[in-house]
């Protein structure tokens, strides 16, 4: 295991379509929103750019987008390969609940899969190198 992590996802928070780096992840999931913030992923995106790009449109064909079954539920995890499948998670819609997962994010060979500084900050707002 190379990196674990705790998302809370309020009212409004979500996560945009992206590709993991790492090789994959376990996503155990502690608390469920009403409302929203739903994974969401397109199976096997990696290096095909018609399939990214038709999720990146607003409308998309039926069964293109696949969500984390229904009965998922908290206690409940997913075993997930995010550098092959892009995915996202959808906007929390509602302020009573979180949406709340912690990540085990998995490398095969040691220091693999580390996300570098830019994305660091830009997904958790903050990190621990200096500058
Ligand atoms: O919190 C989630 O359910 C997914 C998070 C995710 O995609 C990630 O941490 O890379
Ligand atoms: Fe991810």
């Amino acid at each position: 295991m190379n990196r674990v992590h705790l998302n809370r996802f309020a009212l409004g928070d979500g996560l945009g379509w992206h590709h993991d780096n790492s090789e994959f992840f376990f996503n155990l999931l502690l608390q469920q929103s009403p409302s929203g913030g739903k994974f969401e992923f397109v199976p096997n995106s990696e290096g095909d750019m018609a399939k990214v790009r038709t999720a990146l449109q607003s409308v998309v064909p039926d069964g293109f987008v696949h969500s984390e079954p229904e009965e998922l539920a908290p206690g409940g995890a997913l075993l997930f390969c995010g550098r092959r499948s892009m995915h996202r998670v959808t906007p929390v819609a509602d302020d009573a609940l979180p949406r709340m997962t912690a990540i085990l994010n998995f490398a095969s060979e040691p220091g693999g899969g580390i996300i570098e500084e830019y994305t660091r900050r830009k997904f958790f707002g903050r990190s621990l190198q200096q500058g």
